[in-house]
């Protein structure tokens, strides 16, 4: 349940923070974070009383495929309302990530469209753009147009390539960026061709995660300076980025060995999944010395029989006793051996089995939308303004387009008219279904 309130902004606190409310139709509360001075808008409140951490702050999200629908998910989830903008005469959205948004179907081929999103950006606090370089510019939606109408506003723009370089304009996908990061070389069995694991690490990682850290960095930047920016988040460079381990742990020399033969990318035994006599599998993080000696005491193992564990000669044979013992037990077996150890072995769960795993459960890391829907619960937790997720059904294409465009202050008129000339589609009716 969401609550409203009001709060009013007297001039001597905006002067002094040299804030102004973007929205000063909107309802708002507003909280002051006194170590800081730094005023938060604030205008939807959690029924608990708490207020999660991006309430009040409101994003258009340009539809996308995937890395951008994650990063406004984020935002949602944290509290932000996100309008996604939707095409219109598409029956079906490809947004599996929609959770909590809202849907406007507008088209931007029309000068008209184009001028309802200048509108809706003008009152919004970010924009978040997954289109190649150069197509908010030729629909005369660049963040010059729309910079100039609202200073504050952050222009997010989510790409592959980034806003420059040669590649800025090609089409591409999570295993382009991966394989441009340097990081698909490093991934992959000994011998084998490099392996994409799944679009993990450009689209959501580096794409869709960091540009919603770079959109809160810039939240948080413009609470002191009053100014929004233009953000430029390259999924090759965001993919980089999150493995700057990988270079920066080069001069220890974890990568010395081709790709599959080192430490931790399943070139050491200790360090891998097995096979157990059930089909199932069992994942195996048992580096360090004291951790390993619980593993080989779990298997049932005598340390005296075995080569050293660093001797990285010896690890495909250590490797084939460790297949041999695993597949002696099913998985349930295997998880009663190494529960309540420090053995470092998990049993690798399937989607459908995370949920009732008796962890998970007493954490209550995953829930079930309205749906009946399993999904992650929002990470991570935050004591005192925690993500709500919303539970309700993801929003049909053009869901809220009447009800988004009276809040950004249409008159009834306008909005007919829009209807009426295509410009905007609505889809109240499916949702009353
Ligand atoms: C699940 C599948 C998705 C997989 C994700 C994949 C692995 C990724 O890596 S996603 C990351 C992709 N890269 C980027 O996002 C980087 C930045 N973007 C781009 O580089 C490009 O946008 C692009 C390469 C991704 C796409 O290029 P494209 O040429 O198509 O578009 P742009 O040049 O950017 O221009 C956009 C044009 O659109 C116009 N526009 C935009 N908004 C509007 C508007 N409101 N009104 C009017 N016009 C608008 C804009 O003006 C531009 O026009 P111009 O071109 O004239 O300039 C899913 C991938 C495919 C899905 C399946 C598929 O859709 C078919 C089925 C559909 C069905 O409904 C559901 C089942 C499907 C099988 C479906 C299933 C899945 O969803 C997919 C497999």
């Amino acid at each position: 349940m969401r609550h409203w309130k009001c709060f009013s902004l007297s001039q001597e606190h905006q002067k002094r923070t040299r804030i102004k409310t973007t929205t000063p139709t909107i309802l708002c509360a507003c909280v002051i974070n006194p170590r800081r001075a730094v005023w938060y808008e604030v205008q939807n409140l959690k029924g608990t009383g708490s207020i999660m951490a991006l309430a009040g702050v409101r994003v258009i999200e340009l539809a996308g495929l995937a890395p951008a629908p994650f990063c406004g998910m984020i935002l949602s989830d944290f509290g932000a309302k996100v309008i996604r903008v939707d095409r219109t005469k598409v029956a079906m959205t490809v947004d599996t990530q929609a959770r909590g948004k809202q849907s406007i179907a507008l088209n931007l081929k029309n000068p008209k469209g184009v001028a309802v999103l200048k509108r809706l950006c003008v009152q919004s606090d970010v924009v978040l753009e997954p289109y190649r370089k150069g197509v908010m510019e030729k629909m005369g939606l660049g963040p010059d147009d729309l910079l100039k109408e609202n200073p504050r506003l952050i222009y997010a723009r989510l790409t592959g390539y980034g806003q420059s370089g040669s590649y800025a304009k090609a089409a591409g996908h999570d295993i382009n960026y991966l394989a441009m990061s340097g990081l698909l070389s490093m991934l992959g069995r000994s011998s084998e061709k490099p392996y994409a694991p799944l679009n993990l690490v450009a689209d959501f990682a580096g794409g869709g995660l960091m540009c919603a850290f770079g959109i809160v960095l810039a939240l948080l930047e413009r609470s002191m300076s009053g100014q929004g920016q233009i953000i430029d988040a390259s999924m090759v460079e965001g993919a980089a980025y999150v493995g700057s381990f990988m270079w920066k742990s080069r001069s220890l020399g974890l990568w010395n060995h081709p790709r599959g033969e080192n430490l931790l990318d399943s070139g050491a035994p200790f360090y891998d999944t097995y096979r157990t006599s059930d089909g199932k599998y069992m994942a195996v993080g048992a580096i360090e010395p004291q951790f390993y000696q619980q593993l080989i005491r779990g298997l049932g193992l005598d340390d005296a029989d075995l080569p050293a564990q660093m001797s990285v000669s010896d690890w495909p044979q250590l490797r084939e006793t460790f297949i041999r013992v695993f597949a002696t037990k099913t998985q349930a077996e295997w998880s009663q051996v190494f529960n309540g150890t420090d053995a470092c072995v998990t049993p690798v769960l399937s989607l459908d089995e995370v949920l009732s795993h008796p962890h998970n459960k007493a954490r209550g890391s995953f829930f079930k939308d309205s749906q009946g829907e399993v999904s992650p619960r929002p990470a991570p937790v935050l004591s005192r303004s925690p993500a709500e997720p919303c539970r309700s059904r993801d929003p049909f294409i053009g869901e809220h387009t009447r009800s988004v465009l009276k809040e950004y202050g249409f008159e009834q008129g306008q909005i007919d008219q829009l209807l009426s000339g295509g410009i905007v589609e609505c889809n109240e009716a499916k949702a009353r279904l």
